[in-house]
């Protein structure tokens, strides 16, 4: 083995590169598992991928393409880390429980409350150019 490779396969500081490629690794199969289980992450998917064909169709500008992709990642970050918790609270107990209900009604609410956003900005950014189409 070369001094290098030995270099890289024992370094595991902050910038070690098997760290941050691990790292990288295993959020790609978190999405892996949102894609092909996650009923909700694949309507945001699908939504998704209307409203970015929609865009090109529709010529935004830089800014207005900047608030559809905080508003498409936001979304989908959000339903994650939903799952996450789904997940977690299910790990923690298989009991009804009171504090179990609101750690998931609180996560889902906060996917709740960014799609609402989410969908305000496409109606406020594509909602115009869609009806001049028609006028
Ligand atoms: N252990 C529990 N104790 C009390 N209420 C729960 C518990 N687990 C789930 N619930 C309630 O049931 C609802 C549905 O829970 P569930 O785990 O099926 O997730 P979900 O919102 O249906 O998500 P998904 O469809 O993505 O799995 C929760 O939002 C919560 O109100």
């Amino acid at each position: 083995m070369k001094y290098w490779q030995v270099l890289v396969l024992k370094d595991r500081g902050p910038f070690s590169v098997i760290r941050l490629f691990s790292a990288f690794k295993y959020a790609v199969q978190g999405i892996q598992y949102a894609a092909k289980s996650e009923k909700n992450f694949q309507i945001h998917l699908f939504a998704a991928s209307i409203v970015i064909i929609l865009s090109f169709f529709l010529k935004l500008d830089k800014v207005e393409w900047i608030f559809i992709i905080i508003s498409i990642f936001g979304v989908m970050a959000l339903e994650l880390v939903n799952s996450a918790m789904e997940r977690a609270v299910d790990l923690a107990t298989d009991k009804i429980h009171p504090l179990a209900k609101q750690a998931k009604d609180l996560a889902a609410a906060g996917v709740l409350v960014y799609t609402l956003m989410a969908v305000l900005i496409g109606i406020l950014i594509l909602g115009p150019k869609i009806i001049q189409l028609f006028y």
